[in-house]
């Protein structure tokens, strides 16, 4: 064992948790007790972490370790069983309807599964970004679109560097391409945290590590709150500030990207890992 590993109910959050880049005012996100059972089988048992303005975390673990179901309990696409949720400040189990939608838009989803509209432009996807916190009365045919949303939806396509393919359809973009657009996407809505589940698990190594960049430079530059869900250690260890690793739904690691040791990725992948339930 590692100085840096932690047994599931000794997380070590304190060096993340007190980097310089960190507000004073708290976590953007903040997650304790999460549980999940799907079929009476817990697949998530007490997971706890926060996520502050201004750092890229990535989730590691291995297939069917939770970090998907984490991710979705945050978005509303899975119902926790236990637990609470904090995001910007606003408690999601204590909310309903309009309050907890319009608390959700602080979240913006770059999801590998979850696509974009193939036959609407680049511009048009990224404009529905925009869409979600104008509020259903806004929700208009892309013809529609008022101008200042298309101006601030261009303006995030450059930020991306996609502004040029913006009036091409998005199902002729590349993998690469389209997570960018997604990227952009994230920006319109303005959103404090941005969840990113396998956003470059479909890329090439040059796409992947540019995907990466741009995440890292929506956490540093843009003082959000990014956290990813990644295969590759070695991504995290080149762009995120901090990784959580799971383990059959459990955190046993929490802290700086450094402490990755080989030691503790051979925990978190060994094939013999028993089960969660
Ligand atoms: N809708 C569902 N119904 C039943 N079981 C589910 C469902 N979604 C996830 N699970 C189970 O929950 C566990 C955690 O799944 P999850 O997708 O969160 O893992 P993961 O760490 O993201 O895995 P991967 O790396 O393979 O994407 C798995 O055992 C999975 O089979």
């Amino acid at each position: 064992m590692t100085a840096a590993r932690t047994s599931p109910d000794r997380v070590d959050t304190q060096p993340a948790d007190t980097r310089p880049a960190a507000p004073a005012d708290g976590p953007l996100l903040e997650v304790a007790g999460l549980t999940k059972r799907f079929s009476g089988r817990t697949v998530l048992d007490g997971v706890d972490f926060r996520v502050h303005a201004g750092e890229l975390v990535a989730f590691l673990g291995a297939n069917g370790s939770g970090k998907s179901t984490t991710l979705k309990c945050v978005m509303g696409l899975a119902e926790p069983d236990g637990g609470s949720i904090t995001l910007a400040g606003a408690d999601l189990g204590s909310l309903r309807g309009r309050s907890l939608v319009r608390a959700r838009s602080q979240a913006a989803m770059v999801f590998q599964k979850i696509h974009l509209v193939p036959r609407r432009t680049a511009l048009e996807n990224v404009c529905a970004g925009g869409l979600a916190r104008l509020g259903p009365a806004r929700s208009l045919a892309p013809a529609l679109f008022p101008r200042d949303l298309k101006e601030e939806a261009m303006a995030a396509l450059d930020r991306v560097g996609m502004a040029d393919r913006a009036l091409e359809r998005v199902g002729r973009l590349s993998g690469g391409q389209q997570q960018r657009v997604a990227v952009a996407r994230a920006l319109c809505q303005r959103a404090r945290v941005v969840l990113a589940d396998e956003p470059v698990s479909a890329l090439d190594p040059h796409a992947a590590e540019q995907v990466m960049g741009l995440l890292g430079e929506l956490a540093h530059n843009e003082n959000l709150a990014v956290a990813a869900v990644l295969h590759q250690p070695d991504l995290a260890l080149r762009h995120a500030d901090r990784a959580i690793g799971l383990l059959n739904g459990r955190i046993i690691f929490n802290g700086p990207v450094g402490g990755l040791t080989t030691d503790l990725q051979d925990t978190l992948y060994s094939p013999d890992r028993g089960d969660a339930s």
